[in-house]
């Protein structure tokens, strides 16, 4: 059964303030003996606690910054805890970042069997659905051609008819992809709908309160990498709704 365990889960960035140290940068921090590019600690996670088990449907919503994809990534298993447990039963389906990693020197084709194992099918199951997945992308002749030649919407193409050709246990997914031209987006949606209601443990990263209201049960609302509130979803959002609009109202008196 899918299943989701966050416990006391925090994460925290080493970032490094300068890319490259300057000459003058040099000179003047040696002279105070400072340090060159002193790293600094960003914590985009801190002391997350939740579970969530089969038929939940749960939002997460929050500002921007506030660490609502670094806690799907979590979930993903792309960014370990670094303190705490973070445990995903079930397979996963992560529909975020979906065009990164194509080989850009193989075709088409090669990139779906690529990915296609990545996601854990077999030759076997691949074969039954190989077809569809190219007949979904619309991408035609284009898929022998290799990757590298394709424009940025046709990449997207692709990666999203793989990607959710998938039957997975747990869907992840940030934000409602913007994929392709018109008509594509349009059997998008359709199929991010058939496969919300097909799998069987959702968590979905979302600014809109509308997608997040009519698709899910439970929302987590983070700020600044903790939860401020989870629960049903209606008064998460009126919450967080009444939260901005005191927030909208205090800003334009504070400039005042
Ligand atoms: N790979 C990374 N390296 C360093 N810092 C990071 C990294 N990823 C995220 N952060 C930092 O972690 C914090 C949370 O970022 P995150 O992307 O999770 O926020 P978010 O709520 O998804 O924001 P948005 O709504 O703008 O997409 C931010 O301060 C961000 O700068």
């Amino acid at each position: 059964m899918p299943s989701i365990v966050v416990e006391d889960a925090s994460i925290e960035f080493l970032v490094y303030k300068y890319q490259k140290v300057s000459f003058k940068e040099y000179i003047v921090r040696g002279l105070f003996r400072k340090s060159l590019n002193p790293p600094v600690k960003i914590r985009a996670l801190s002391r997350i606690n939740f579970t969530a088990q089969e038929g939940e449907r749960i939002g997460v919503i929050g500002h921007n910054g506030a660490g609502k994809s670094t806690l799907l990534k979590m979930l993903a298993g792309i960014y370990p805890p670094t303190q705490g447990r973070c445990h995903v039963e079930g397979r996963i389906c992560s529909l975020f970042d979906i065009t990164l990693g194509f080989e850009p020197e193989a075709s088409g084709w090669e990139n779906i069997v690529y990915r296609s194992y990545l996601q854990g099918e077999t030759p076997a199951t691949l074969r039954d659905k190989i077809e569809a997945i190219a007949a979904f992308s619309e991408l035609g002749e284009f898929l022998s051609l290799p990757v590298r030649n394709y424009s940025a919407g046709m990449r997207m193409r692709l990666a999203f008819s793989i990607a959710t050709a998938a039957n997975p246990e747990i869907l992840l997914i940030d934000e409602v992809l913007a994929v392709g031209d018109m008509a594509f987006q349009q059997k998008a949606r359709a199929r991010m709908r058939e496969l919300m209601s097909a799998s069987r443990l959702m968590v979905l990263v979302s600014h809109d309160l509308n997608t997040i209201r009519e698709t899910c049960n439970r929302v987590l609302w983070l700020r600044r990498g903790e939860i401020v509130m989870a629960g049903p979803s209606e008064s998460v959002i009126e919450a967080y709704t009444q939260a901005m609009a005191e927030r909208a109202h205090a800003q334009p008196a504070r400039a005042a």
